[in-house]
């Protein structure tokens, strides 16, 4: 073996989880007292004190916003079993915020993101949730491929219940503005901003008014490495990976080590479609995915984005057939672009990809999964034999390379969803599944590097 069990497991521990959103509460400035609204037809706009308000101008703006809309692909729906809010878009209502000066986007830059990665901001909407408003599980509608959260703000109105939940498989989340602000000794407006991609829904209300104002974040341009001079302290992961890469046992010869990320990230339908390989992951990633990417290049790592082919979730959607000795659990293909399937004939998985999308692109991992059908082997190993299949640009001549695998890696869909829910309609990106895969050099190179 050329990784212990020891080694892998201090690695994946030293990655440490983050949280995928942050929140918080800031008092109301003097400047932002004051929220104007109206809509066409209206007599001249309205105002609602957010210091002291009053009821009847909240029932107002609650009167004068449309139903929320959300998004199923392309359609704008309104459906009242799925989202009941008011929403108001950005041209009818006016309010003096700083963002700035609360100090909200320095908080999403070093607790939401890693290390002041920069990042904009665009106003979206103002929403109102009544007794009885909610929003059901969705994922935000990505805008961009940049476009990687969104930020909350509910304004100082008293409300009960409304809580937003953000839900992993592992985990449930829970903010209760209405809770949080009602402990406040001063009218404050609460926070939220999270990763979009991870789902999360709005509890009804039981009462009062849940005012918010969301903006859409993004990204505004690419990380550098996460240096130690940007860090103010070196992370345990750059530690113990910086550790290992100095022991003689650790992967002597080299090998590669996987990352499957842990969020999902805007892809264009367009390129999906036309089975491009995809570039902006790298340039957009997020938390842990971030921070094991950026870790991975400041120790001059070789890190690439992928794409995972679980062999058995493939046949489980029903684009290959399998008996039932190929068809081995953790058995898959890592290849760079995200294929298409569509005119997968009867060659086989492997022997499709290659054709399509070229020799060198399509690499087997987890060849260990793979040993254990060596008696069954198909002519597969005929190329095998030869050295032919494995030794490819990605593997760095080794054969039948194997892939350490820091987090599971995830499945990327083989087809576009047909039936996808967001806040907005529209279908240009999809979020997808990627894996970051790290070449470690062999020993002897990584000690003549160091000298
Ligand atoms: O109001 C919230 O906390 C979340 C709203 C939301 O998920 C959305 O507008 O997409
Ligand atoms: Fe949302």
């Amino acid at each position: 073996m050329s990784i212990t069990n020891e080694q892998l497991e201090k690695l994946k521990s030293a990655v440490a989880t983050r949280v995928p959103y942050i929140s918080g509460v800031v008092p109301l400035l003097p400047q932002s007292t004051t929220l104007f609204f109206g809509r066409g037809g209206t007599t001249g706009p309205r105002q609602l004190n957010l210091r002291n308000p009053e009821d009847a101008q909240v029932q107002l703006l609650a009167k004068l916003c449309e139903p929320a809309t959300f998004g199923r692909n392309q359609e704008d729906l309104l459906d009242e079993t799925y989202r009941k809010a008011g929403k108001m878009d950005v041209e009818n209502f006016a309010m003096s915020i700083d963002l700035g000066q609360l100090q909200i986007p320095e908080k999403i830059g070093s607790e939401l993101l890693v290390h002041g990665r920069p990042f904009r901001w665009e106003l979206y909407k103002l929403n109102v949730y009544g007794p009885g408003s909610f929003f059901k599980a969705h994922k935000d509608t990505p805008r961009s491929e940049a476009m990687f959260g969104s930020l909350v703000l509910v304004l100082p109105i008293s409300h009960k219940g409304g809580e937003l939940l953000l839900r992993t498989k592992e985990e449930v989340w829970t903010y209760d503005s209405g809770a949080t602000l009602a402990q406040q000794n001063e009218p404050s407006i609460g926070y939220v901003a999270f990763f979009g991609d991870i789902e999360h829904e709005v509890l009804p209300v039981e009462s009062g008014h849940r005012i918010t104002l969301t903006y859409n974040l993004f990204f505004a341009q690419a990380p550098e490495p996460l240096a130690q001079s940007v860090a103010s302290v070196v992370h345990p992961f750059e530690t113990t990976l910086a550790g290992l890469m100095k022991d003689p046992g650790f992967l002597p010869d080299g090998g590669l080590i996987g990352w499957g990320l842990k969020y999902e990230y805007p892809v264009s339908i367009a390129s999906r479609r036309k089975g491009e390989v995809v570039e902006s992951v790298s340039k957009n990633l997020k938390g842990e995915d971030e921070l094991v990417a950026r870790i991975s290049a400041s120790l001059h790592l070789e890190a690439e984005i992928k794409v995972y082919i679980d062999l058995k979730e493939l046949w489980r959607d029903g684009y290959a057939e399998f008996d039932d000795d190929t068809c081995v659990d953790g058995l898959g293909l890592l290849m760079r672009h995200i294929p298409s399937f569509d005119s997968i004939g009867d060659e086989g998985v492997y022997h499709y990809l290659r054709s399509v999308y070229g020799y060198d692109e399509v690499l087997r991992a987890n060849e260990s999964a793979r040993s254990r059908l060596e008696a069954n082997d198909s002519d597969d190993d005929m190329d095998d034999e030869s050295g032919e299949m494995t030794v490819t640009p990605q593997t760095g001549g080794r054969k039948r390379p194997e892939v350490w695998w820091l987090s599971e890696p995830t499945h990327v869909c083989a087809e576009v969803p047909i039936v996808s829910y967001g806040n907005e309609a529209q279908l240009d990106f999809i979020y997808s599944r990627f894996c970051l895969i790290i070449d470690i050099p062999p020993y002897a190179t990584r000690k003549n590097r160091e000298a």
